[in-house]
Order: structure tokens, then C-alpha cells, then sequence
């Protein structure tokens, strides 16, 4: 028996289709990059977090001599949010990520593997779905309205 899993997704030709608190999460994921610690690949990656409580949080890539050592911007966020705020909800993640040298031509940078695994675990944790957006610097932007859409036949807790 075939199956289909289909997505939707939001695509935004430019940020200026984005609402205030989407802009606002854009610009602080924009700030957070020119921060990222990635003098290996420069490649340089932004993440802001809004939680329920309306605060937003933000972080990136944090790279190492031993390269495994390193961790992604989403991954570096996600886990100082959940350290510090247990309990607040995640609403919207906003990614932003190029090379250093910036190119027109880039395209949005979605999270890796890895990341998407980490994400799932929070999402299914609270119970609510996450707006999931990943930009590139030239303002073009993809949203999809949960982790699940990213990753599907995920694996979680319900297995074990
Ligand atoms: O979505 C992504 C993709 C890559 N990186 C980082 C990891 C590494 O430091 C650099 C190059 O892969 O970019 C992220 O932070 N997020
Ligand atoms: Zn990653």
C-alpha cells in the first residue's frame, strides 16, 4: 500500500511580508549571527527563540578546534532556553544563517539533523506545535508550522 506525507509551508519572498513580532524575531536572529563563533567553516548562523511569556531569546553557532566539539546556533539556543525556562513554552523559532561573505544567491539555511531531532523532543515535551522560520541574509524566509513537518517518521519518547 503507497502512502503520501505532504507539508505545507509559508514561503516569504522578502521579510518585508513578515508580521511585527516575525520582523522582530528576523532582526534578533540577524543581531545574534554577527556573534556566531565560527572561525573553521565561517558560516555563520542566528537563532532567536519567543516564548509564551512573550520573552525572546537568541544564540548561534559556537564552533571548536576539535570540529565535533561545536554546536549549531539552533541547538546552542534551544538548550540555554530550556536550561533556564523549564516550563514557558516555546512559540516561534526564527533561523538566519549564511557564509560570512554574504552572497545574494544564498539560499534559506534549514536546521540540520541533528537540530531537527533536538527541536522534536522539546515540541513533543510541551504538547504545541512550533512556528519553525530559516532565512537566509537576502530576506528571503520558509515557515513551517511544526519540527514534525521537518523531520517525519520521527523518533520520541513514545518508543522507549
Ligand atoms: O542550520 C544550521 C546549519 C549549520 N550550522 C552551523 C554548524 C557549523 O558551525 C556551521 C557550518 O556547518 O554552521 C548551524 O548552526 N545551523
Ligand atoms: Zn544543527
Amino acid at each position: 500500500m503507497k502512502k503520501e506525507n505532504h507539508i505545507s509551508y509559508e514561503y516569504f519572498k522578502n521579510s518585508s511580508e513578515l508580521s511585527d513580532i516575525e520582523k522582530t524575531l528576523f532582526d534578533r536572529a540577524k543581531q545574534a549571527r554577527e556573534n556566531a563563533y565560527a572561525p573553521y567553516s565561517n558560516f555563520l548562523v542566528g537563532c532567536a527563540i519567543l516564548l509564551e511569556n512573550g520573552e525572546i531569546y537568541s544564540g548561534n553557532n559556537q564552533e571548536n578546534a576539535a570540529f565535533p566539539s561545536g554546536l549549531c546556533a539552533e541547538r546552542t539556543t534551544l538548550f540555554w532556553v530550556a536550561a533556564n525556562f523549564p516550563n514557558e513554552k516555546i512559540e516561534k523559532i526564527f533561523v538566519v544563517g549564511g557564509p560570512r561573505e554574504f552572497h545574494e544567491k544564498n539560499p534559506p539555511i534549514p536546521p540540520c539533523g541533528a537540530c531537527r531531532q533536538s527541536l522534536i523532543e522539546y515540541e513533543t515535551k510541551q504538547s504545541q506545535d512550533i512556528d519553525l522560520y530559516f532565512s537566509s541574509m537576502n530576506e528571503e524566509v520558509v515557515k513551517v508550522y511544526s519540527i514534525k513537518d521537518l523531520l517525519p517518521f520521527y523518533f520520541d519518547a513514545t518508543f522507549l
